[in-house]
């Protein structure tokens, strides 16, 4: 048995296991983090979550955060985790912006100063690339910008962006945002097709008006998602490419967790994103873990006072959503 301290996070609501692997005795490899994965984020027999974020001790950076998705895959990115992460690799370093090592990119993270009554984290969000290699999606296509791919949608015009991770993107009327078109075109790109050989992450934007817009996610690996911050970020820089907004200005972005600020930068044609949005500690305990036989228990060993807080703000996004419907 194998004892591993872990906290539950979440950003917007998107949630997430933290295991920093500097507190675990023995070292863990994919086999075990997978195992973990698919084990302590079961919402039925596991503790439940989106995936887990596991920190470690970087060579040039304050620390190094690995996604993994509750299926057990491996992702580039995680724009909520990395908050929840940077919080906490700050809190370890006494620092109040750290750079963490993710796995193509290092990104910077800090505090955010704001007059939520819960801690609010700024991520670096970048490269941004519409290269389609990039995803990969398979098409003869340069680039895939507003553009309509009728072997997906009869009706919909999509955009395809990596910030790294994958991401496919359609701005959607209020019938469509809700009706079920997200789940059979997500589970088709993440299934056996033609397009997207390693899946993709697929949104649906709806805009509120000016300086909002509300976006839904399924979720790569997951599934529905309450939100998914590289979504957040990618449909912000669809918001603009649509005349939606503009470069540099903070738009406001609901999800069905919470909300989240972005600011989308253009430095010459490269683009990258600010997103800011809260990273709040639910709780923390123990997991002992048996790799060989797949046993499992945990043990909640503390609750932190932040939900309260949070689901004020979440109230607040509930009711915007909902006028939406
Ligand atoms: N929830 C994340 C994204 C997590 C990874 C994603 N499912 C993928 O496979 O790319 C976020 O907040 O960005």
């Amino acid at each position: 048995m194998l004892s591993i301290p872990f906290k539950k996070v979440h950003g917007s609501k998107n949630d997430f296991l933290l295991i920093d692997e500097n507190e675990v005795l023995n070292s863990l490899n994919h086999s075990k983090r997978k195992q973990l994965a698919q084990s302590l984020c079961d919402r039925t027999n596991g503790i439940g979550g989106d995936g887990i974020l596991f920190i470690q001790k970087s060579d040039h950076c304050d620390g190094k955060m690995e996604i993994y998705n509750a299926d057990g895959t491996v992702a580039s990115m995680c724009g909520n985790g990395l908050r929840c992460a940077g919080r906490y690799i700050m809190e370890k370093t006494g620092k109040n912006r750290v750079v963490v090592e993710t796995m193509k990119v290092d990104l910077t993270v800090q505090q955010y100063e704001t007059e939520q009554s819960v801690p609010f984290i700024q991520v670096e969000i970048s490269p941004v690339s519409f290269d389609p290699s990039s995803l990969p999606m398979v098409t003869d296509k340069k680039r895939v910008i507003g553009e309509r791919l009728p072997e997906l949608s009869n009706q919909l015009s999509f955009t395809a962006v990596s910030v790294p991770n994958p991401h496919l993107l359609s701005i959607v009327s209020k019938e469509v945002l809700f009706s079920d078109q997200l789940f059979q075109l997500a589970s088709y790109v993440n299934g056996e097709n033609p397009y997207f050989p390693d899946g993709v992450n697929v949104s649906f934007i709806y805009p509120i008006k000016a300086g909002e817009i509300f976006v839904r996610t399924f979720e790569r690996g997951v599934g529905f998602t309450n939100a998914c911050g590289t979504a957040m970020s990618a449909a912000s820089i669809v918001a603009i490419l649509n005349g939606l907004h503009q470069y540099e200005i903070p738009l406001t972005v609901y999800n069905p967790g919470g909300f989240v600020k972005t600011i989308v930068h253009n430095d010459n044609g490269n683009l990258s994103v600010d997103l800011i949005g809260n990273a709040t500690y639910c709780f923390e305990g123990t997991v002992q873990m048996d790799f060989h036989t797949g046993a499992f228990h945990w043990l909640k060993e503390r609750s932190f006072e932040e939900e309260k807080d949070y689901a004020l703000l979440e109230k607040r996004a509930k009711e915007i959503v909902d006028s939406i419907r």
